[in-house]
């Protein structure tokens, strides 16, 4: 595992970039740019925090109450859900959103750039303890870009000799100022399963409003959306390629049987996911890749 004196001597960038030791020895990577400031972590390749310069609030949800430490998933932030999105499909009880989100990457890269932001890199690669999880070899990388947008890309390659197919999602938590006064907009007309209703499949009219629980995979779901917050007065655009599903999410009520949030936390939290999930799942063969990624930009609402 990478010190954080190593870290620091082949990546840090004073002023800029630096690396610390956050609760149960999570490495944190402390981000500064003329854009914004944000926060990593290298357990699961997990940004914790984005807020732009002029910005009252920061772009990312992160619970009070999260846990943190090898092999916990971190409340909030964008986790990485791969190489698959919700239940273990095979049933076999392995854990939910597989286990990118609980292990810990190696940094490989950080630029910085012309205009002073910042691309960083970080890999994960197969690990003996995971082999009973997941058998194919591969390679998966995440490069996360913090300047006026923050973007984020995703790429599994398959290096095994036989195909494999993955589901995954960029399972962002947007931070919201009072969700009763949040909807999401560009999924009109489209298909949805529904996973409150045992995932039946409904056309959504309109914008999205959050009454109650609402837990969708949109299907054919590739247009950008925009997550409008009256509270807080802003608009965030997220635009999305190589996904053709979105999950949107807010446990409501539920929110009291999950130990790391607090009871009122639906409050201020949206998920919006750009996923490859569903009839999107993707099949790679030897030598092939894929690429998911996502920009976020937040713009005043008018
Ligand atoms: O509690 P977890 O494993 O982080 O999952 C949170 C939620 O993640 C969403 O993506 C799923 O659609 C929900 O069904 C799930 O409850």
């Amino acid at each position: 595992m990478q010190t954080i004196e190593q870290l620091e001597q082949q990546f840090g960038i004073p002023g800029s970039l630096n690396f610390s030791m956050g609760p149960s020895e999570c490495v944190m990577i402390n981000i500064d740019t003329p854009f914004a400031k944000a926060r990593i972590t290298t357990q699961g390749a997990q940004i914790l925090s984005y807020r732009a310069a002029d910005a009252l609030h920061d772009l990312l949800f992160l619970s009070h109450l999260t846990r943190y430490g090898n092999r916990r998933a971190i409340r909030g932030g964008v986790p990485i859900c791969w190489p698959w999105f919700g239940v273990d499909p095979s049933g076999s009880g392995r854990p939910a959103h597989g286990f990118a989100r609980i292990r810990v990457w190696d940094v490989t890269d950080v630029q910085q750039t012309e205009s002073g932001g910042i691309v960083l890199t970080l890999n994960l690669t197969p690990d003996p303890v995971d082999e009973k999880l997941w058998r194919c070899a591969y390679s998966l990388e995440m490069k996360i870009e913090i300047s006026e947008q923050l973007k984020l890309s995703l790429t599994t390659k398959n290096l095994d000799s036989e195909c494999f197919v993955i589901s995954q999602a960029l399972h962002t938590y947007f931070a919201v100022g009072d969700i009763h006064k949040t909807q999401v907009r560009g999924l009109d007309n489209h298909h949805y399963l529904d996973k409150v209703e045992n995932f039946r499949e409904k056309l959504q009219q309109g914008e999205i409003h959050f009454r109650g629980e609402v837990d969708r995979v949109y299907l054919d779901s590739s247009d950008n959306l925009f997550i409008e917050d009256t509270e807080w007065s802003r608009r965030i655009v997220v635009e999305s390629a190589g996904s053709n599903t979105t999950i949107v999410w807010n446990p409501w009520d539920r929110v009291t049987s999950l130990k790391d949030m607090t009871d009122d936390a639906y409050q201020y939290f949206v998920c919006v996911e750009s996923a490859n999930a569903a009839n999107d799942s993707i099949s790679l063969a030897p030598g092939e890749s894929h690429t998911l990624s996502a920009c976020y930009r937040i713009m005043p609402l008018s």
